[in-house]
């Protein structure tokens, strides 16, 4: 088995004259992803991180990716991504994957029904036992695939059609999810930074002190990008456009 630990986007406290910034505020969290083969949870990280897309599959084993991301000049989340197999053979090593997760993703494809129908039947169930109380979000991947000729023929043949938003809402309240979101790897860039960095900020919101938190509310450049409403809560709302595709339960 292959583990490796991809350190990529890392910054220190220092400010760019290359003194320390004592003002600088540091959340670490762990998110762990996880979902049915080939659904596109690699593509999500790796879109994040490096901005780019492969079409190529290669099955993952276990990886780790940290990077940063700077809500504020002077609040920062050091965020350790758990990227997962969603193969069967590793269901008796990926439990070791959830050990001090601040949250969980579930993912699915959209151009995959069972995937969904998996989301809760397998992995809401695994989550649940090894993580009672951490915020699940669901994502639904390969938007793009909904509208892809070749799939949906391919699906009609099963007599099914893509998953709409609709039906993955109520999956997402049926899990207990608290944040449903999809994204396109392919072709989209902005719902890929939308999930990730709702994800930090949703696990962050958890584990900010109460004397953080005002410094942290008046950062105005994250005030016009994303809004907290409640540290402890986790609730997190988008800016209108990112709402269309992520929806808070
Ligand atoms: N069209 C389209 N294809 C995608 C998208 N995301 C991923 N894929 C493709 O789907 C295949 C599987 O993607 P991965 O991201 O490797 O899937 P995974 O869930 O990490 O798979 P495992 O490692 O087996 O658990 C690859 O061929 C990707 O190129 C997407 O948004 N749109």
């Amino acid at each position: 088995m292959v583990c490796k630990n991809v350190e990529v986007r890392t910054l220190d406290s220092m400010g760019s004259d290359g003194e320390r910034n004592p003002q600088m505020t540091s959340v670490k969290c762990k998110i762990v992803i996880v979902g049915d083969s080939e659904c596109g949870k690699t593509s999500l990280i790796q879109r994040y991180i490096k901005e780019n897309f492969n079409e190529v599959y290669s099955p993952t084993a276990f990886d780790t990716y940290n990077t940063t991301y700077h809500v504020s000049e002077t609040y920062r989340i050091q965020m350790s991504l758990w990227d997962t197999s969603g193969s069967h053979r590793y269901d008796s090593v990926r439990p070791l994957s959830y050990a001090d997760a601040d949250l969980i993703m579930i993912c699915f494809s959209v151009a995959e029904p069972d995937s969904m129908d998996h989301a809760i039947s397998r992995w809401s169930s695994e989550v649940r036992e090894h993580c009672p109380k951490q915020p699940i979000i669901l994502v639904g991947c390969k938007t793009d695939l909904r509208t892809d000729a070749a799939t949906v023929a391919e699906l009609a043949k099963r007599r099914t059609t893509p998953i709409m938003y609709d039906q993955a809402l109520k999956t997402a309240k049926q899990i207990g999810a608290l944040v449903y979101s999809e994204i396109s790897s392919k072709d989209s860039q902005r719902s890929v930074n939308d999930v990730i960095e709702v994800a930090a900020l949703s696990s962050a919101g958890n584990k900010t002190t109460p004397e953080q938190s005002p410094t942290f509310r008046r950062q105005r450049s994250f005030m016009r990008r994303k809004r907290f409403n409640g540290m402890g809560e986790a609730t997190v709302q988008l800016r209108k456009e990112a709402a269309k595709s992520c929806s808070i339960m």
